[in-house]
């Protein structure tokens, strides 16, 4: 099965509660940032992050999200992981996913780095039997030694990153979503997690990166849309 995803007419919208109607709506009317803010038939106040966002994405297709501070690149990345639901609209995405914008999430504190390799390969999409075959390498990568057996609590924020990195650049990915260029670790851990990221980014068939930095859009980049107030008014 090819790698595609498709976007038609996608509206993300976030409702606001405990917001003064008419203070916040005063403020946003001159924001320069952020998605537009709409009230609802209940007169309920919405973030629109995402606004009637239409592309279409096959293999090879590398894309770069570009757009100011709360265009909606974000909300658009995890709406393509599945994490927030279209509130209108369709989203296809067809292909194994590798979501590198929340690599923490499934990370207990309470349980061992060798017990949290399974829980955020699960909640990655990986099966058992997967991750147990990917188990050495992981740990190698990680370094972390026999603190692979001990509570992540008790890990540094630095290592409880390179444990939630290193599992989540394990998966065999169709599609790579990615919240900038991820940096992880002291510098030595950086350089090979960089190569890392690259080896996954070249085997997998679509890569969608937000990112600030226009080195990284040129770089990595062959399609580019611009997101501004969670509407798309670019796409190359
Ligand atoms: N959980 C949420 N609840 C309410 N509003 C939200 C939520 N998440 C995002 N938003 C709003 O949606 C809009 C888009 O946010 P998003 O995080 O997607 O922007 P972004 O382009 O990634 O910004 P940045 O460059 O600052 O990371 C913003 O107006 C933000 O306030």
């Amino acid at each position: 099965m090819s790698a595609f995803i498709s976007a038609r007419d996608l509206v993300v919208e976030f409702p606001v509660y405990n917001a003064s109607h008419r203070s916040l709506k005063k403020q946003l009317i001159s924001a320069t940032t952020g998605g537009r803010i709409a009230a609802d038939v209940k007169r309920r106040l919405n973030v629109r992050a995402l606004d009637g966002v239409n592309f279409e994405l096959k293999p090879g297709d590398r894309l770069g999200l570009v757009g100011h501070n709360g265009a909606g690149k974000t909300t658009l990345l995890r709406a393509l992981a599945g994490v927030y639901p279209p509130s209108a609209g369709t989203l296809t995405v067809k292909g194994r996913l590798a979501c590198l914008t929340d690599i923490a999430v499934g990370i207990d504190g309470e349980a061992t780095g060798f017990e949290n390799i399974y829980l955020r390969g699960i909640v990655m999409g990986m099966t058992p039997r997967e991750i147990s075959a990917k188990l050495d390498d992981i740990a190698e990568f990680s370094e972390l030694g026999d603190y692979l057996n001990m509570p992540v609590r008790t890990y540094s924020s630095g290592m409880q990153l390179r444990l939630a990195f290193a599992v989540s650049t394990s998966i065999d990915a169709d599609i790579v979503l990615m919240d900038e260029w991820l940096s992880v670790g002291d510098a030595q851990f950086n350089a090979k997690a960089s190569q890392r990221l690259s080896a996954m980014v070249e085997k997998s068939s679509i890569l969608v990166i937000a990112s600030h930095q226009e080195s990284v859009i040129n770089d990595l980049c062959n399609r580019r849309v611009r997101l501004e107030h969670g509407r798309l008014v670019e796409l190359c």
